[in-house]
Order: C-alpha cells, then sequence, then structure tokens
C-alpha cells in the first residue's frame, strides 16, 4: 500500500498538496461521480477528485445540493474510488449529515471513509461547525473546509450571488479560514468571492486555498466536470469556462445511431454473428 498502488503510480495526498503550496504549483481539482468518468479524469493527471455533492444537481437533477442523502454520496464516492489510481478522493458529507451535532458528523465521516475507501471529506462553513471539524480530525480523517458561497445553505441567503463583499461577512471568512487552518484543516474550497479577497485568504492562511469563482490569486481551482465539459449546458456562471462542448457531439451520436437504426444501416454484416 502506502503511496504507491498496483500501478505503481505515486498517489497524490496532503503531504503533496501542502507542498504544492509552498512551491507554488497550482492544484488541479474536478468532480466526478463515477467509475467511467473518474477514469477518465484520473488518467488525465488530476491532482483532486470532489464527489461533490452537486451530484445532486448533476446525477439525480434536483435543484439545489440538499436532498442528497449520505448513502447516495457513498454509493458515487465508492464507484470513483474504484477508478482512481493516482488523484487524492475528497467527498461532501451531505446536508444535514454534520452539522450541528458532533458525534454524528464524525459516524458520517467514519462512513464514507469505511465503505467507500475515499482519502478525505469536505465540510461547508467555519465556526459553527467547529465541533464537528475537530471530532472528524481526531479520528485522523482529513477534513477539507468550504467557505464562501456554501451551496448547502443557500435557503438562507436566497440567492447564489458573489460573497464576502460586505466588510463584515469577509472578516468572518478570513477568520474561518484561520480557524480552520488553526484545527488542522488540509485545505479549502473558496467559492464565489471577489478576487483581490480571495488573494488575501489564500495568503493568510499556510494550507491549499482551492478556488471557484475565486479569481487567479489562490493555490488551486476547482469546476464541476460536466460543467467544464459542456455536457450539461443549462449552468453557465461568470466563473465557468467550458473545454469542450460535449453535449452536441453526444447528441450528433445519438443522432446518426438513430438515423442508422431506422435506414437498417446498422448492425451490418461485420457486426453480426
Ligand atoms: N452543475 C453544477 N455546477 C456547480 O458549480 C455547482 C452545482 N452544480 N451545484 C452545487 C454548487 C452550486 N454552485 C453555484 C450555483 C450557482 C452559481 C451562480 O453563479 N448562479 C447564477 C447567478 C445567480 C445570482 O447572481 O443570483 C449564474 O450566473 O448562473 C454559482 C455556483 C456551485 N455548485
Ligand atoms: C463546486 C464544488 C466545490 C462542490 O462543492 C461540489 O461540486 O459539490
Ligand atoms: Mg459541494
Amino acid at each position: 500500500m502506502s503511496v504507491h498502488n498496483s500501478s505503481n503510480i505515486k498517489r497524490i495526498t496532503t503531504h503533496i498538496l501542502q507542498e504544492m503550496k509552498t512551491r507554488e504549483e497550482k492544484i488541479s481539482m474536478l468532480t466526478a461521480y463515477d467509475y467511467s468518468m473518474a477514469g477518465i479524469v484520473d488518467a488525465a493527471g488530476i491532482d483532486i477528485i470532489l464527489v461533490g455533492d452537486s451530484a445532486s444537481n448533476v446525477m439525480a437533477g434536483h435543484e439545489t445540493t440538499l436532498p442528497i442523502t449520505l448513502d447516495q454520496m457513498i454509493y458515487h464516492a465508492t464507484s470513483v474510488v474504484r477508478a482512481v489510481k493516482r488523484a487524492f478522493v475528497v467527498v461532501d458529507i451531505p446536508f444535514g449529515s454534520y452539522q450541528g451535532n458532533s458525534s454524528e458528523a464524525l459516524r458520517s465521516a467514519i462512513r464514507i471513509m469505511k465503505e467507500s475507501g475515499a482519502h478525505a471529506v469536505k465540510v461547508e462553513g467555519g465556526s459553527e461547525i467547529r465541533e464537528s471539524v475537530v471530532r472528524i480530525l481526531s479520528a485522523g480523517v482529513p477534513v477539507m473546509g468550504h467557505l464562501g458561497l456554501t451551496p448547502q445553505s443557500i435557503y438562507k441567503f436566497g440567492t447564489y450571488t458573489v460573497r464576502a463583499k460586505e466588510e463584515e461577512e469577509a472578516k468572518k471568512l478570513l477568520e474561518d479560514a484561520k480557524l480552520l487552518e488553526e484545527i488542522g484543516c488540509f485545505a479549502i474550497v473558496l467559492e464565489k468571492i471577489p478576487a483581490s479577497f480571495a488573494k488575501i485568504v489564500a495568503q493568510s492562511v499556510t494550507i491549499p486555498v482551492i478556488g471557484i469563482g475565486a479569481g487567479p490569486d489562490v493555490d488551486g481551482q476547482v469546476l464541476v466536470v460536466h460543467d467544464m465539459l459542456g455536457i450539461n449546458q443549462e449552468f453557465k456562471p461568470r466563473f465557468l469556462r467550458q473545454y469542450a462542448n460535449l453535449q452536441a457531439v453526444m447528441t450528433k451520436a445519438v443522432q446518426d445511431y438513430i438515423r442508422d437504426v431506422k435506414s437498417l444501416e446498422f448492425p451490418n454484416e461485420s457486426e453480426s454473428y
């Protein structure tokens, strides 16, 4: 075992991620929710795979991340872990499985680690969930924080607008980032905050800060893989760069198939027994 797997590829660890921040090498992170996608993303060389609770939106078609369950997250994580040889795999603990009860938080984190084989968990929030984060860390489970736009508390805010524009909110976010570092989180995601402020946060903590809509002056970037591949064309926030238009590619392939079935072009002799 150790840091090598059976194919002798050197696995990404929290230690390596920390070294990357120190030597100013940017960290690449994408989501994946299933075996096939995780295999592609891992083999391409991504540093971190996030089994995000965005699976609630992207996989299940819900409007928010709130409905996805711990069992469903473990199912996605288990499939991802089976495909991954190199990347560090982080799993979102879903809404309702860690807030306000540190014993439940620990139980949820342990279920994720035991049942999926993932390497770390991610939770949304700062001082409000301090006890939960401390309990999970005390069990030896690495924790990634998530501050700024925290989709699990969307109904508290009512909108997905940019966060920490006001002095008060920015002050709390910076304090939360320092708190998460102090209690032992190995990294923090910052979502949808001004780039100038994200830079200050990244410079104020020694652990890696991964941005999504947080500008270039952080230690790494994360996107939802279906968004950046253009599979899902509904979600186009300003921070998204589409690296492909797979929806168009997939639509054409399906239409070609339908045409060939209808016209008896498929299957041909070499495709038959
Ligand atoms: N497909 C997908 N991609 C994501 O990045 C993602 C999810 N799902 N689900 C969970 C969270 C929710 N996230 C979000 C959601 C909305 C915006 C956003 O900017 N929405 C609007 C603006 C809304 C407003 O200004 O009030 C937009 O411009 O699309 C950003 C991140 C990021 N996460
Ligand atoms: C957008 C990222 C950071 C996330 O939390 C998710 O995909 O669930
Ligand atoms: Mg999430």
